[in-house]
């Protein structure tokens, strides 16, 4: 029942946020009681990620002050729209707006625009005149949802069905707008979908945090192979599964903060609406919706494996969990697009800062360390080794820090000289990699901060101690994960990769020794694991017992 709730919440979030006080008034309740079940159809069969590109059309009739919306070809037949195959009875429709002008060009596109367009009739169900519902089909996962394609021929709505909270159509088909230009308003009705990736991200640490649970409990109660005459150890003995394991256990304990903090912005930007927090949350919703889901993602396989057979077994979770979650990386914004628009934000935020303008509140930090970068590595600081510095915050986060300027300054000068040739769609694509490495690498700076303010703040002093060991595995992993990068520049010396190899390799055997506290911690319910292999107690007996014995 999950998604298609979180379907209507799609539906209903776009007419409250994109609607009006007489959208309110007339749709709240049956929203609300679910008298009115709805969807959200923005994707067509030929666009998906490029919504600019949309090509079904609302197009005004001043004769019967109506819009009438059609889908001019199949490429326009929207298409994955949750909730339409069998229950929806309306549709926020995404459509372009065409008013008639008395000139000899006839008509004007005013762009992408909401609509709600009934689709069932609300007593017998059935599709109403001119539209054609179909279902998209069997699924890889989330078969529970009815994802449905829809074509509309001629369907006409009355005028107040358009969301006219960015931009209204007046009785004589003229067009007015409270905000100053097409991309403003364009801008503000794509804002409807970051609710959905704040949900997403925040979902797919829940994932992350059921698959880590049941690959470590089983991992601390399986057995095999031992010192010669001695007993059998716990496969999280190997370091290889500690490997594995234990960094990944860090990243979830990592997300969680940085997840957390999402919501308290998103709840803020929803009670603010001030234009910062809007364009900052909307970087840190897409850059962490896609970093996270996909982690999680790569996360699930690892856990899959490293519980060998049993991790096979259905019951033990890690197919469904896959299959239900791997869509996570394209739905509400395919993660490869999402992470253009952190790196396009982190521009426009280096343009302005270098005309002086200052750093929105998330990347306040660069407007510190575009100076630290500007001066060359510490030849000597490259060297240090020690546990302290190592285990020092402050090394850590300047590390991913330095890193993430680099790769901001050195991709605005490559944009720069590869625009003159290529011109910017160009030269955008010809450092396509690199400004995704920096979307990347901002979001890790993003989430090491929130986890080292955790750390900081935490009451209880034997948690402080576990959550700053988890921390640092989480920094040095990560560190080490790209270590290339931080050679390159002679930011770490030879020596000193070695000694962050080593120690965040004896930092994840600490880790282990705490695997069974950090699990639980997650306080998640045996109804929510529902993997045999990772019950408290009695895994192998409830396993045995599931098929039979
Ligand atoms: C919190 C609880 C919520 C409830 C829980 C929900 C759980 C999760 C939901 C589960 C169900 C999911 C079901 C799935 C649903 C769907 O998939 S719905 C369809 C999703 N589709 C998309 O996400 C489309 C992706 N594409 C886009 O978002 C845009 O096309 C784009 C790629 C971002 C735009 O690209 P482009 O045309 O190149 O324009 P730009 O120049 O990049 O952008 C123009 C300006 O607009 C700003 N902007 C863009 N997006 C936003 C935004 N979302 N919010 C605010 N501002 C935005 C952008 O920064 C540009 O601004 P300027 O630079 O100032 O011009
Ligand atoms: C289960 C499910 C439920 C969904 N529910 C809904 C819903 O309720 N309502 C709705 O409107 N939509 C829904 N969608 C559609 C979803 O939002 C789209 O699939 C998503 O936005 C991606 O668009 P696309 O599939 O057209 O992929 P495309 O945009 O065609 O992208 C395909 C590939 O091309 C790459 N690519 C595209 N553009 C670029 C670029 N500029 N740079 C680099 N690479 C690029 C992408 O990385 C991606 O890997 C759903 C989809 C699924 C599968």
């Amino acid at each position: 029942m999950f998604f298609p709730l979180l379907y209507c919440s799609l539906w209903g979030g776009s007419v409250m946020n994109l609607g009006t006080q007489k959208h309110k008034d007339k749709y709240y309740d049956g929203i609300d009681n679910l008298d009115y079940p709805g969807c959200f159809a923005m994707t067509e069969l030929h666009h998906g990620s490029n919504v600019q590109a949309l090509q079904t059309t609302a197009s005004f009739d001043p004769i019967t002050d109506e819009f009438i919306i059609d889908t001019p070809n199949d490429g326009a037949i929207k298409w994955w729209i949750g909730n339409a195959a069998v229950h929806g009875k309306f549709a926020t429709v995404f459509a372009r707006l065409k008013l008639p002008t008395y000139d000899t060009k006839g008509v004007s596109d005013m762009g992408v625009h909401a609509f709600i367009v009934p689709i069932r009739d609300m007593k017998t169900h059935q599709p109403l005149l001119g539209i054609e519902i179909h279902d998209c089909g069997h699924k890889v996962g989330l078969n529970g949802v009815d994802n449905g394609a829809l074509r509309f021929r001629s369907v006409r709505i009355p005028r107040d069905n358009l969301l006219n909270r960015f931009g209204d159509v007046s009785r004589d088909g003229k067009y007015k707008s409270s905000l100053p230009s097409a991309n403003k308003r364009f801008a503000a009705t794509l804002g409807e979908l970051v609710g959905g990736r704040v949900g997403l991200a925040y979902s797919s640490v829940s994932v992350l945090k059921v698959a880590a649970t049941i690959a470590t409990r089983y991992s601390l109660l399986r057995q095999q192979f031992g010192p010669p005459n001695q007993p059998e150890v716990s496969i999280l003995d190997y370091q290889s599964q500690q490997h594995k394991l234990m960094p990944m256990l860090a990243s979830t304990y990592a997300f969680h903060f940085a997840t957390t903090n999402l919501v308290e912005k998103y709840s803020e930007m929803k009670k603010t609406h001030d234009e910062e927090l809007v364009a900052d949350v909307h970087a840190l919703s897409a850059g962490l919706k896609a970093y996270v889901t996909s982690y999680t993602a790569k996360s699930l396989s690892i856990c899959r494996e490293a519980c060998g057979g049993h991790g096979y077994a259905s019951v033990n979770r890690f197919g469904s969990l896959r299959n239900d979650h791997d869509i996570f990386q394209t739905f509400e914004g395919d993660n490869t697009v999402l992470l253009q628009q952190v790196a396009g934000d982190l521009l426009k935020q280096y343009q302005s800062k270098f005309k002086g303008g200052t750093f929105a509140v998330t990347w306040n930090y660069l407007r510190e360390s575009m100076n630290t970068y500007l001066s060359q590595p510490n030849p000597v600081t490259a060297r240090w080794e020690g546990e302290d510095h190592l285990r020092n915050p402050k090394f850590q986060l300047d590390a991913f820090r330095y890193r993430t300027s680099r790769l901001l300054q050195s991709v605005a000068v490559r944009l720069r000289k590869h625009s003159k040739s290529l011109g910017s769609f160009g030269a955008w694509n010809r450092c396509l990699n690199h400004l995704l490495t920096l979307a990347e690498s901002h979001i890790e700076s993003v989430i090491l901060a929130k986890f080292i303010e955790a750390v900081e703040s935490c009451p209880d002093p034997s948690s402080q101690v576990a959550l700053k060991l988890v921390c640092d595995l989480y920094a040095l992993d990560r560190i080490w994960n790209d270590i290339g990068t931080y050679r390159n520049v002679d930011y770490v010396a030879p020596n000193k990769a070695k000694a962050i190899h080593k120690l965040s390799e004896y930092l994840s055997f600490q880790v282990r020794n705490i695997a069974t506290e950090l699990v639980n911690a997650f306080d998640l319910p045996d109804h929510v694991t529902r993997a045999p292999i990772a019950m408290k107690s009695e895994a192998y007996s409830q396993y045995t017992q599931h098929v039979g014995f």
